[in-house]
């Protein structure tokens, strides 16, 4: 019997759940990256250090919801995440943890987090928070990622969002160097995700998610995988057109979006059966250098 269908029986032994359990459930290492995005936004959204005691509370709020999210994600996904070898050993597809406890769960901690934001932050970055959460956990969750091959790039503006809600966290307003930075992020998903769909595609396959490669085939995925790769690049270059990042960040940019640009080529032309996923783990790793850069450049404003 494989590997996978041993992963999807249920076996009826269940142990009980341990607090790494309900961590996991939040999908901590995605949230650490999307904080520094949000983090980022904070301080890129004035030019003078902002209050700490707001950047706390708004940190503390955005992973709160962003973690509920992810909790909400674990459970309706329950049974397709026992289908697939990746996802099959979380605590919800193990039933290590009951569903009414993730739901619980999932609930406090997307209620604490909008409440905290909503007393402590301001209303306008609860209700965006909200709007982020009800995106990923509820209509990519339910229903995108069940229904179109296009479902990352719509559900991907949920996770898009963290730049922007550190933003209006410190100014209470929604500005338009803070939608570039939510830009780069929407524009960066697709190279992030589909990668690990090549890779990943026979699970899908039979767990039956519509994902690209499997309604559109390999090649046409590597194709948008290389246009967007150049349309990541174009958005990364808009904070230093708009005048909101420097040569410093500039100078950053150009040898981490080549090496972008050549890690999706390799993709792209198929050079070998692991550049995909090496594509998948750059991903992230460019993510945050980008981030990295517009900080440095905004603390470091020497040109
Ligand atoms: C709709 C948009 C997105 C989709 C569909 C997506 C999909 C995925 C998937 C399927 C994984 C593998 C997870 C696992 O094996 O447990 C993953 C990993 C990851 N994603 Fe994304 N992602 C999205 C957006 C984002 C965003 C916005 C960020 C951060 C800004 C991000 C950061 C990460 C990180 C850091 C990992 C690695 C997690 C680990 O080490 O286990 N993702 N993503
Ligand atoms: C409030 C706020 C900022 C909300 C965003 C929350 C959030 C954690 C988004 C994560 C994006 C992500 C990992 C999608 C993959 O889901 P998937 O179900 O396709 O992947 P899986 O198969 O690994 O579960």
């Amino acid at each position: 019997m494989s590997e996978l269908v041993l992963a999807g029986k249920n076996t009826g032994l269940v142990s009980r759940p341990q607090w790494r359990d309900f961590w996991e459930l939040g999908k901590p290492r995605v949230v650490l990256v999307m904080l520094v995005c949000a983090l980022v936004g904070m301080v890129l959204a004035t030019p003078v250090l902002p209050d700490i005691g707001r950047v706390v509370y708004a940190t503390l709020g955005v992973a709160m919801a962003a973690m509920g999210a992810a909790a909400f994600n674990h459970l309706l996904d329950q049974r397709l995440d026992r289908l697939m070898l990746r996802t099959s050993k979380r605590p919800l597809a193990q039933g290590r943890i009951p569903p009414w406890q993730a739901a619980l769960y999932a609930s406090l901690l997307s209620l604490l987090g909008l409440s905290l934001l909503w007393l402590e932050v301001n209303p306008l970055t609860s209700v965006l928070t909200a709007a982020a959460l009800l995106g990923y956990a509820l209509i990519y969750t339910r229903f995108l990622k069940h229904a179109t091959p296009q479902n990352i790039t719509i559900g991907g503006l949920a996770g898009a969002a963290p730049p922007l809600l550190g933003w209006t966290a410190i100014t209470n307003r929604v500005e338009a160097d803070a939608l570039l930075l939510v830009l780069i992020i929407f524009a960066w998903t697709p190279p992030h995700f589909w990668a690990l769909a090549i890779h990943k595609q026979d699970e899908y396959r039979r767990a039956g998610v519509p994902m690209l490669p499997i309604t559109h085939g390999e090649g046409f995925t590597r194709l948008q995988i290389w246009l967007y790769s150049w349309l990541t690049v174009a958005m990364t270059l808009m904070p230093y057109v708009s005048g909101m990042s420097g040569l410093v960040y500039l100078l950053l940019m150009v040898p981490l979006n080549i090496r972008f640009i050549q890690i999706n080529w390799r993709v792209w032309r198929a050079t070998s059966a692991q550049a995909p996923i090496q594509a998948f783990w750059f991903s992230i790793r460019y993510i945050l250098y980008c981030f990295a850069a517009l900080l440095l450049d905004h603390c470091l404003p020497v040109f």
